[in-house]
């Protein structure tokens, strides 16, 4: 197979780990910047090129798209599924994830549960947008925020109103939740492939931290899932569309709580926890789907051309 992989940095640990393993299941790889790519739109006539040649003959890609390139790098990714590549993450996909508010809004419309979640525009609102949510601790979240940036803990409602006033006056959204206190610190990333969990962990913050990102210097250990997680770990992954996933999720009284679906989850930290070849099983997710879902597009393109 052809892959290719949408990425902005060939040395980045999970780009690195996914082109050798497809490499030593024979698969030809080739890493692109998306922001190196630039595309042509025309009817029944969609094409690509990368640093002056053509991009032709691609069966599969593996968007890894940050932070900084959504919106150029989905479209890149579009191109390509409009050309009859198969990706496990599709841009609208990868558009939803990053989206919190969308993304949750998703998640509820199928019944997965989730830590109380508001938003509202008007600082004429905010009390009463604060009132639906009830009692403090807040947690205040930028709404693409990754990493645990922009994720704040606010133990009166005073300081809610006045993280909420900051990131309004910086024209960022966000969006405000219930504070999990039993969660302790400690979230569960569910990595997700296809219609598995393939690996987990337990991340614990580092001490007088409540977010448990491995950036924020929390530790993680091999995770043992309820039924119950897995099951919600999958179909949070398939409400969004993901093929490939990392679904965070905190431990309440009341079960499990999503609290958002990584469409480029790293896997540095879940490999070197868990000590499985995650990078492998995306692999073999292409090997087992791409030949599948190239036949019904490649139809619809001659069709429409
Ligand atoms: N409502 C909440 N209650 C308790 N803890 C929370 C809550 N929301 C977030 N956290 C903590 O903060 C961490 C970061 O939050 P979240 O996963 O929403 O942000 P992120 O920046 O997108 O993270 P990632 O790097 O995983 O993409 C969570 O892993 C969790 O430990
Ligand atoms: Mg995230
Ligand atoms: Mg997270």
């Amino acid at each position: 197979m052809k892959i290719a992989i949408l990425s902005r940095n060939t040395r980045l640990y999970s780009t690195q780990r996914l082109v050798d393993v497809a490499r030593e299941r024979g698969h030809v790889v080739r890493v692109l910047d998306p922001l190196r790519c630039y595309v042509r739109i025309a009817p029944g006539n969609m094409s690509i090129r990368y640093k002056g040649k053509a991009i032709k003959g691609i069966d599969a890609v593996i968007p890894r798209i940050g932070v900084t390139s959504t919106f150029y790098g989905t479209a890149v990714l579009r191109q390509l599924e409009m050309m009859g590549v198969y990706t496990p993450n599709c841009s609208d996909a990868v558009l939803s994830a990053r989206d919190k508010l969308r993304s949750l809004q998703i998640l509820a419309a199928k019944g997965l549960d989730m830590p109380a979640t508001v938003f509202g525009d008007n600082p004429d609102d905010t009390a009463d947008v604060l009132a639906m949510l009830g009692e403090p601790p807040h947690v205040i979240k930028l709404n693409e925020g990754s990493q645990g940036t922009g994720v704040v803990l606010a133990e009166k409602r005073s300081a809610s109103q006045s993280v909420i006033e900051a990131f309004r006056g910086l024209y960022a959204n966000f969006l405000v939740q219930e504070f999990i206190a039993e969660a302790k610190g400690t979230d569960l990333r569910c990595f997700v492939v296809g219609k598995k969990v393939v690996a987990a962990m337990e991340r614990e913050a580092s001490p007088g931290e409540f977010r448990a990102n491995i950036h924020r210097g929390a530790t993680a250990k091999a995770a043992t899932l309820s039924p119950e997680e897995r099951r919600i770990a999958v179909r949070a992954a398939a409400a969004l569309g993901l093929g490939v996933a990392g679904v965070d999720m905190l431990r309440s009284k009341r079960g499990p709580l999503i609290l958002e679906v990584n469409a480029s989850p790293g896997l540095e930290g879940i490999e070197a926890a868990t000590g499985v070849n995650v990078a492998g099983a995306i692999i073999q997710l292409l090997e087992s789907e791409a030949g599948v879902a190239l036949a019904p597009v490649k139809r619809r393109t001659q069709r429409a051309g």
